[in-house]
């Protein structure tokens, strides 16, 4: 479902990025992309949704070459992907269910489908009795997994999330895991960069290796890799 041939990044200051990355990853897969720092793993994650172009190649994700997308077609695509951040990225005055109705691409849709939608998502990241709090009121972890809900609201094909541990201790880390692993086992497509080992090497899955912009490693059930 996401397949990236021959793909290339330069960015506009020179920096080349990636190079000739041939990748295929199909519907249901949870891929870790791992490397060490300024190996290229977000801008890779970054052109799975658009926010940057490859210089070269060619990227399909689901039939659709994202190469030839015009940028009108490009919400269509966003809502067919959810993005977790590593700092969550949750606007501050909105309550925790308006952060995920907000998302919410429905037009015209009955308040009560709103909300019955909504709270299927807070239920799925166990925050349905936090609705009605506040960004700052919660937790790390629960933050996160409010930005996992509103990642997950339009029913997306394919959760990207660019170190979603990074801003969270270890044993919230774990619980981020959890979560993202039940969306997993729901049929969504997950790809997380992470430099966190422990994870990697504990929860296996596919793991994908970037080092100076080239996949060195593709590994199912692959270890993490580097020394601290
Ligand atoms: N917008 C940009 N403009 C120019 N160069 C960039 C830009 N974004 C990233 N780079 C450069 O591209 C290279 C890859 O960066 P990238 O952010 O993809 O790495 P990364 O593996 O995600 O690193 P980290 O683990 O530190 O987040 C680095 O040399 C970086 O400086």
């Amino acid at each position: 479902m996401i397949e990236m041939t021959d793909v290339s990044k330069t960015y506009a200051n020179g920096v080349n990025a990636l190079n000739n990355i041939d990748v295929l990853i199909e519907k249901g897969e949870f891929v870790y992309i791992v490397g060490p720092s300024g190996a290229g793993k977000s801008t890779f994650i970054k052109m799975i949704y658009r926010e940057e172009k490859p210089s070269d190649g060619r990227i399909m994700i689901n039939g659709h070459d994202l190469t030839t997308l015009k940028e009108k077609h490009v919400p269509y695509l966003r809502r067919n992907i959810g993005v977790v951040f590593q700092d969550f990225k949750l606007l501050p005055k909105m309550t925790v269910f308006e952060n995920v109705a907000f998302a919410l691409e429905v037009i015209e849709e009955p308040r009560s489908e709103i909300k019955k939608r909504v709270m299927e998502v807070l239920d799925i990241v166990k925050l349905k009795n936090k609705a009605r709090f506040f960004p700052d009121e919660l937790s790390g972890g629960e933050q996160q997994r409010v930005s996992i809900a509103r990642a997950i609201v339009n029913r997306p094909q394919v959760v990207i999330a660019d170190e979603p541990t990074g801003n969270l201790d270890p044993d919230t880390s774990w619980e981020i895991m959890d979560v993202l692993e039940e969306i997993n086992k729901r049929g969504t497509t997950i790809l997380m960069a992470t430099h966190n080992r422990s994870i990697v090497n504990t929860i296996k899955k596919r793991v994908i290796a970037i080092e100076s912009g080239r996949i060195v490693r593709d590994e199912l059930r692959g270890d993490y890799g580097y020394e601290r």
